[in-house]
């Protein structure tokens, strides 16, 4: 397949397959990960999580098209609700209390939300639409990975499922068309997102597994 999103995923292959194939989904996908990693990354994601939605909010008012709106309020309304919802329970359930919040952002947690914000504060669609593009599009191709049983531990399983499903992949889909439609008039802007949004998250996974993070 051609285009603007596979010449930005072609350009940034290293950093993709090295989130893709990265020790955390192995062991997430294998049902391995330690309670530990597990609940640092969700700790950090949940703020990632945050500064997220502002930025789909931004998707939502910079969007060209009614349609585009749409679909990406839909996708939000799942995000504050089922997603958050896991969040949640899987905090619950690995005994982390509130005592989360005096938990410092971890470096890469820090750059994502200042990408995020700076993304959308340009009010460009496109530079939006860079960095969802490797947030969701990223966690897509991890999921579909799986090719054993799924793990049984629900804070596993459901954190695949969350990232393996037709909603979602039909959502991704429709990033990857809005990119290829509105990236090339700004392709600069849209390449230095999309690059330093990779970069991140290769980090944010390592960051797990740093004791200190
Ligand atoms: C660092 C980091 N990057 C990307 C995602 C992926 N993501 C964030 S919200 C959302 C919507 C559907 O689950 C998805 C896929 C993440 N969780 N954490």
């Amino acid at each position: 397949m051609s285009g603007f999103v596979e010449s930005l995923r072609l350009e940034n292959a290293a950093g993709w397959d090295g989130c893709v194939k990265h020790r955390y989904v192995d062991e997430l996908l294998a049902g391995t990960i330690s309670d530990e990693v597990m609940g640092r990354y969700l700790v950090q994601d949940h703020r990632f999580i945050d500064a997220f939605v502002t930025l789909v909010g931004a998707a939502v008012a910079s969007a060209d098209q009614f349609e585009s709106r749409l679909r990406l309020g839909r996708f939000l309304g799942m995000v504050c609700s089922d997603e958050n919802d896991y969040f949640i329970r899987s905090f619950a359930a690995l005994g982390i209390g509130d005592e989360r919040h005096d938990i410092p952002d971890a470096a890469p947690t820090a750059g994502f939300k200042a990408l995020m914000k700076e993304a959308a504060a340009t009010r460009s669609y496109a530079a939006i639409m860079a960095v969802l593009n490797v947030a969701e599009g990223l966690y897509l191709d991890w999921a579909q990975r799986l090719d054993g049983p799924m793990p049984e531990n629900f804070i596993h399983s459901e954190w695949i499922v969350l990232h393996d499903n037709p909603f979602f992949v039909d959502f991704v889909t429709f990033l990857k068309g809005e990119l290829d439609r509105v990236g090339p008039a700004e392709a600069e802007v849209a390449r230095d997102f999309f690059r330093r949004a990779v970069d991140l998250e290769l980090a944010f996974f390592d960051a797990a597994y740093e004791g200190d993070a």
